[in-house]
């Protein structure tokens, strides 16, 4: 693909990721697939596109600083400006006259001359000039929201939950690249072999602590591998493998799992039981549930039972005290993925988050009957907040007294985590910084009554 298609392309991309609040990941996996991305661009459009996303408040800062006023740039302008000044400061791929000639040409074709004079006009002041300093920022919060592109409310509230460090950490973390982890399907291929074909393969691999079925890929695209197309690989991250790990289920239990598209866990769990026993997997709509049979039937599991259901409505559909394992992996504000899907620091409001939290306790609640008593639940988020953590965990002890913090989790947990900075009476909050995964919350209850 030439220089200027492949640019186009990656400027059409960041353009419907802000127009339709999309998320990136699968808007890049539609336009490799729907253009016929080469290999060699398919990196380079990866980068750049999630580079430029993840940096685009520091991005416009940047920018606003070569304003002579408040002028009002076009979405498309302002889009082409980020990505190249993100190619000049972040990327050593390409010269920074290359990437100001195929700016200058885009802006030509997409807009006039006057535009293609405007966007040279900024670049050559970036090439010129560096970008500006932002040490001079005196106010910790702004300065870190504008270093590491994260709203300023997030990183105030980051601040009063975690403390400074803790959020600078997090917000430098979420900047950097995710890399790829896969689960291994154990009735199908064992870690070992998989790890050894991959090898063979050329892939850079690495075992995870999670689980014992993870595998960390530390170079290399999984997807077109057929030890993936056959269904021996799924992708997961690390951090929500340990719900399959820490839940025990069992063969021939039975198991809800009460927010489970699209199904990452739920098949995780089933494979955990040796595909014995069932596990009622539930989701809001139809279409979300075909994603949960879609990753079982690609896995071959099956003794998922799936059916749409709001979660707060399942105590009219199952006895009570009938499930020996319950899993509410609950819907969240989502701030723990951020370093794979940018998008959401932009999108989320602070508001949000209240809301979730009250939804989050109404799930539990509703579910909490359904727990046989000695049975285990376990309540997750993929999130990096107080509200909807610790203190949903708080507020559902405080009302069911027949439940309790299973303490063996604690132990349970695999040792070099044992210690780990996010660990409190509650449960466990991953940081994004700390193993290199999700941000991601988990906590065991046990029934006793
Ligand atoms: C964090 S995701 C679950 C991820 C899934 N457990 C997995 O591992 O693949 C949360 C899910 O909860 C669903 N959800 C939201 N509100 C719900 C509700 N009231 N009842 C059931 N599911 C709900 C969302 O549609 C979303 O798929």
């Amino acid at each position: 693909m030439k220089n200027y298609q492949l640019r186009s392309s990656i400027l059409d991309l960041l353009i419907r990721t802000e127009k339709d609040a999309g998320f990136s990941h699968l808007l890049i996996d539609n336009e490799i697939k729907s253009k016929r991305i080469e290999h060699k661009d398919e990196k380079l459009l990866t980068e750049i596109v999630y580079g430029t996303l993840q940096r685009k408040l520091t991005l416009d800062f940047y920018i606003d600083s070569f304003l002579s006023s408040k002028k009002k740039i076009d979405l498309w302008v302002r889009m082409l400006l980020r990505m190249s000044i993100y190619q000049m400061v972040y990327l050593d791929k390409v010269p920074d006259h290359a990437v100001i000639h195929e700016a200058v040409e885009i802006a030509k074709k997409r807009g006039h001359k006057g535009i293609a004079s405007f966007v040279n006009g900024i670049l050559r002041n970036v090439q010129r000039k560096g970008v500006p300093d932002t040490s001079s920022i005196k106010d910790n919060a702004k300065r870190l929201s504008i270093e590491t592109s994260h709203p300023e409310w997030l990183v105030k509230r980051w601040i009063s939950e975690y403390g400074y460090e803790t959020t600078k950490e997090m917000c430098e973390a979420n900047i950097t690249r995710k890399v790829q982890v896969v689960r291994v399907q154990p009735l199908k291929i064992s870690r070992e072999k998989a790890m050894e074909q991959l090898g063979e393969l050329g892939f850079k691999v690495k075992t995870s602590d999670f689980s014992d079925q993870g595998i960390i890929v530390e170079e290399g695209n999984i997807l077109t591998t057929d030890l993936f197309k056959k269904g021996m690989l799924t992708i997961q991250d690390q951090s929500s493998m340990l719900v399959g790990e820490m839940l025990e289920a069992e063969p021939n239990m039975k198991v809800l799992d009460a927010c489970s598209a699209p199904g990452g866990k739920a098949t995780h769990i089933a494979e955990k039981m040796e595909n014995k026993g069932v596990i009622h997997a539930y989701d809001l709509h139809k279409k979300k549930v075909n994603l949960i049979d879609k990753k079982a039937k690609e896995l071959g599991l099956t003794i998922i039972d799936t059916n749409p259901s709001d979660a707060r409505n399942l105590k009219d559909v199952h006895e009570v005290a009938s499930f020996d394992r319950i899993l509410v992996d609950a819907p969240c504000s989502g701030l723990g993925v951020i370093r794979g899907k940018p998008e959401i620091k932009y999108n989320k409001r602070e508001s949000d988050i209240e809301n979730l939290s009250k939804i989050q306790l109404e799930i539990l609640h509703s579910i909490a009957p359904l727990l046989r008593k000695g049975g285990l639940l376990i309540y997750s988020t993929c999130t990096v907040d107080v509200e909807e953590n610790e203190k949903v965990v708080q507020r559902f002890l405080e009302s069911h007294k027949d439940y309790e913090i299973d303490s063996s989790f604690f132990e349970n947990l695999p040792t070099s985590f044992r210690q780990a900075t996010g660990i409190t009476e509650l449960g466990f909050q991953i940081f994004p910084q700390d193993y290199q995964t999700d941000g991601f919350f988990l906590t065991r209850f046990k029934k006793i009554g």
